[in-house]
């Protein structure tokens, strides 16, 4: 059985219901998203294994997320820091970049050459999520580069930024090469996946049974109080 998984059509449409007839704000969304990577982390990264975290943001709810996960890995015990090339300008954002710089996170300005474990222990790729799309425009394409021949363990968030949704890694440029080892999908699997090979997670635990049924998904296998469930792209525990 495929894992039960939701286009990049389908799942804009889905977070677009939720923040009308289901009322959710995008801040709460948000901040459940960045809750699950936070949690995606502890598993990955316990705090006795290393703790600095870069956490590589772009213009788009995808950074936003990342902006949320980095405020409660600081609170953790984690040292973030923040690489955001493209910081957006709307008032979500700036309260969530005001967060950080109240608790002291380094927002970095550029990349280390080479990006490897003496400088950061686990990045989080948080560049693109589903509305990604097109060849990569500037600033993105060194920051692409950089992720696909890191040395450093990277979990992507809700997709491996510069693949195509539908269809996964692209046949050129400098996400060809991209495979990070871990990927959060939030609230549902998208169809990328299928060529994704590593540790698998779902988190956004926002969906309700009802929800769920009529965009074809199952409510992933969350225990107890966790924000997210690790599911096996093959192998036993598909959704
Ligand atoms: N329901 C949920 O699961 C939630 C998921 N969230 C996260 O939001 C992203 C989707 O966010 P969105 O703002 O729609 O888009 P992205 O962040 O993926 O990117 C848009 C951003 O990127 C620029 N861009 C697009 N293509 C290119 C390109 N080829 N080159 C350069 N730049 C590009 C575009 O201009 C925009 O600025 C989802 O994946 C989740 O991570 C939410 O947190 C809410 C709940
Ligand atoms: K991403």
């Amino acid at each position: 059985m495929a894992l039960r998984t939701l286009s990049a059509a389908n799942a804009a449409a889905l977070d677009k219901e939720l923040m009308s007839t289901g009322a959710y704000s995008l801040d709460q969304l948000m901040e459940l998203a960045g809750l699950s990577v936070s949690q995606a982390v502890y598993k990955l990264l316990p705090l006795n294994k290393g703790t600095r975290v870069l956490v590589a943001c772009g213009p788009g709810n995808n950074g936003g997320d990342g902006l949320v996960a980095a405020r409660h890995l600081h609170h953790y015990g984690y040292q973030p820091a923040i690489y955001y090339p493209k910081q957006n300008k709307n008032e979500l954002y700036q309260r969530l970049t005001t967060q950080l710089h109240a608790l002291k996170v380094p927002f970095v300005t550029s990349l280390p050459n080479p990006l490897t474990t003496s400088t950061y222990d686990l990045i989080l790729d948080c560049i693109f999520g589903f509305s990604f799309s097109g060849s990569i425009r500037e600033p993105f394409p060194s920051v692409i580069a950089a992720l696909a021949s890191t040395t450093v363990p990277v979990l992507a968030v809700d997709a491996p930024s510069s693949w195509d949704i539908e269809h996964g890694p692209p046949s050129e440029g400098p996400g060809k090469d991209y495979h990070p080892g871990a990927l959060i999908s939030l609230t549902a699997p998208k169809p990328l996946v299928e060529k994704f090979r590593g540790r698998h997670f779902v988190g956004g635990r926002f969906l309700g049974a009802e929800v769920a049924e009529r965009y074809g998904l199952v409510v992933p296998p969350y225990e107890g109080v966790a924000q997210v469930a690790e599911v096996p792209v093959d192998g036993e525990g598909k959704l």
